[in-house]
């Protein structure tokens, strides 16, 4: 890429033999943008637009905004050489505006040195120096194609310009030093110019014209033919102020020559400008005013309005120097008028500028806002998700957690339960257990005390149960039991204590029920006793029960009550059983 930097010639060389090869339309595009380039470098700018604008036809800028706008560069700067800067300058806004809101830096730093240039050439040196030095930067900052040394030689150019050469010449040092290490030839031969010029408008023209030469012969070796003309130039200038005019002239002649050829009218313009002082020095303002009239053909087209008004400045004096003072007057007169507008002008562009500016970094701020917008709401999005994820999973485990809890205590009352079963029920007859029976005994026995209330208490023992057991098998003993207890529980209500309290002994408790109605209530069951056979189909076993009645009144303690209740009992099995007695 550099290589136009260094021989451009050279690179015009292989480029043209690769085009020639017919390479593919997208690789055609790219060799016709380097071909612009070096086509520039060579001042050759005619050649350059038309490459520019071949690669420019064939490509669709909105679908390729990159390449374009690099194309629209390349473009830019043939269209400043041939001095059509005003048209070129919207292509390199456009393309430095792009480059900056894509953060393309590379394509920036080539936008920032076309603006530069563009503003140079436009004499508004001012904006040139805030595009260089900006450019100037944008390279410290990045390490990009342009260096920094590149843009301090177009700082240099600037003050020399605006010929504040003493301040040129470090720039110029800083990018010479740079472009000798590096051997990037053809900007070595364009900073030793802008050097030796600087030189040979200070005190030391000696050195001036040294590096004014140096830069002709390395233009000379990579084929700038128009570098030679300009250093000639230089050269013919340096002279002319020392007074050596023959040596001037020929040096013009020569350079004069070379601009025609490259089709660079400013440069000639100012060659012939040069020419007509020499000859207006030596006397001679006709030979003069004939240079100046060649001037006049090549000045045309809005871009040349600065060169015009150093025309008129030139023939005005030559007018003077005629003696023809009436015109040289005139002409001064319209001369200072055309100035003005020229300075109207450049005044208005810059407010033109100010203002595109001042757009261009609104939009950005207002891009960078509505950015900054985005991200806080993305982010408060993805914020509120996370929370809603949170949420949700801790709902979720909520859940878990109190099914979990449920089941535990569920399985914990029905495993109780069970264990309470098993403690207060008997599992043949599904009646309460001893333990269980007494308990219940216990405590309602307490509340009949407490109100003074009825409470009977009977034990059952079942008859000759041995003697069902050895006759009938035990299962039958077993079938006898489960149906005694079936039937007590659907006999009684369900506030009667019915528990069996060993093998074939029961105790029936009955609160709230007087020793009368109990014994009643009691007869009628144990007749119910008698039929249990038949129920499980063994109607050849004899059934029946006898029974030890008590009231609460006959005791003042459970175990005084059972006791009382168990000698009654004993009193009815020894009378011959199937039978009640109530203890007394
Ligand atoms: N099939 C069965 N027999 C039982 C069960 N529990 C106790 N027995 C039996 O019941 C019988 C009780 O006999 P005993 O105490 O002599 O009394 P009995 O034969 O009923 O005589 P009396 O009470 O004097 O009328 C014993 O043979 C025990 O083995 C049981 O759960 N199932």
């Amino acid at each position: 890429m550099n290589d136009f930097r260094d021989d451009p010639q050279r690179v015009v060389d292989k480029v043209s033999s690769l085009i020639s090869e017919s390479p593919s339309t997208s690789e055609l595009v790219g060799l016709r943008f380097v071909l612009s380039r070096a086509y520039s470098a060579l001042v050759l700018h005619d050649l350059a637009l038309q490459q520019a604008d071949a690669a420019l036809n064939t490509i669709d800028p909105e679908a390729e905004p990159w390449l374009y706008h690099h194309l629209a560069l390349a473009k830019a700067e043939a269209l400043d050489g041939l001095g059509r800067a005003q048209r070129a300058e919207k292509l390199a806004r456009d393309a430095l505006v792009w480059a900056r809101q894509n953060q393309e830096t590379e394509m920036q730093a080539h936008a920032l040195s076309t603006m530069g240039y563009l503003k140079l050439t436009l004499s508004a040196t001012d904006e040139a120096l805030s595009f260089f030095q900006k450019g100037y930067s944008l390279s410290q900052r990045e390490n990009l194609r342009l260096k920094p040394e590149d843009f301090a030689a177009m700082i240099g150019l600037v003050h020399e310009y605006r010929e504040e050469y003493e301040l040129a010449v470090p720039y110029f040092e800083q990018a010479e030093t740079y472009y000798r290490q590096n051997n990037i030839r053809l900007e070595l031969a364009n900073t030793l110019f802008g050097l030796g010029q600087a030189y040979a408008n200070t005190d030391d023209v000696e050195e001036g014209l040294r590096l004014l030469l140096e830069s002709a012969h390395l233009a000379i070796d990579i084929n700038d033919v128009q570098g030679a003309a300009y250093s000639y130039q230089a050269i013919a200038s340096a002279l002319v102020r020392q007074g050596e005019r023959d040596a001037a002239s020929s040096y013009l002649e020569d350079a004069l020559t070379l601009f025609a050829q490259a089709k660079n009218p400013f440069m000639q313009i100012g060659v012939l400008l040069e020419q007509a002082n020499i000859a207006l020095i030596e006397g001679n303002p006709a030979t003069a005013m004939t240079f100046i009239d060649k001037t006049e053909a090549l000045a045309k087209g809005d871009s040349f309005l600065p060169h015009r008004i150093k025309i008129n400045e030139m023939r005005s004096r030559v007018f003077a120097a005629k003696g023809e003072f009436e015109k040289a007057y005139v002409l001064m007169l319209e001369n200072q008028k055309a100035n003005q507008r020229l300075q109207k002008e450049q005044n208005g562009q810059r407010l033109l500028e100010l203002k595109t500016r001042f757009e261009v970094e609104q939009q950005q701020a207002q891009n960078d806002l509505l950015k900054e917008q985005n991200l806080r709401q993305q982010t408060q999005l993805q914020n509120e998700q996370k929370m809603q994820r949170y949420s949700i999973a801790l709902v979720f485990m909520l859940i878990v957690i109190c099914a979990l809890m449920f089941w535990l205590y569920n399985n914990g009352r029905q495993h109780q339960r069970r264990l309470e079963n098993l403690a207060n029920e008997d599992g043949l007859t599904r009646l309460k257990t001893r333990r269980k029976t007494l308990e219940d005994v216990e405590q309602q026995l307490g509340l009949a005390y407490r109100h003074n209330d009825y409470f009977s208490l009977a034990i059952l023992d079942l008859d000759h149960f041995k003697d069902i057991n050895d006759k009938y098998g035990h299962q039958v003993g077993d079938d006898v039991l489960r149906a005694f207890g079936e039937l007590a529980v659907n006999a009684f209500r369900s506030t009667d204590i019915i528990g069996r309290i060993g093998g074939e002994e029961f105790l029936f408790a009955f609160p709230h029920t007087s020793g009368d109605d109990a014994e009643d209530m009691l007869k009628q069951f144990a007749e119910s006793v008698k039929h249990i056979p038949e129920n499980i189909n063994t109607p050849q076993l004899a059934l029946s029960v006898s029974i030890g009645l008590v009231s609460a009144a006959s005791a003042s303690t459970s175990t005084q009550l059972i006791a009382n209740a168990d000698a009654a009992l004993y009193k009815a099995k020894s009378s011959g059983r199937d039978k009640l007695v109530v203890f007394s």
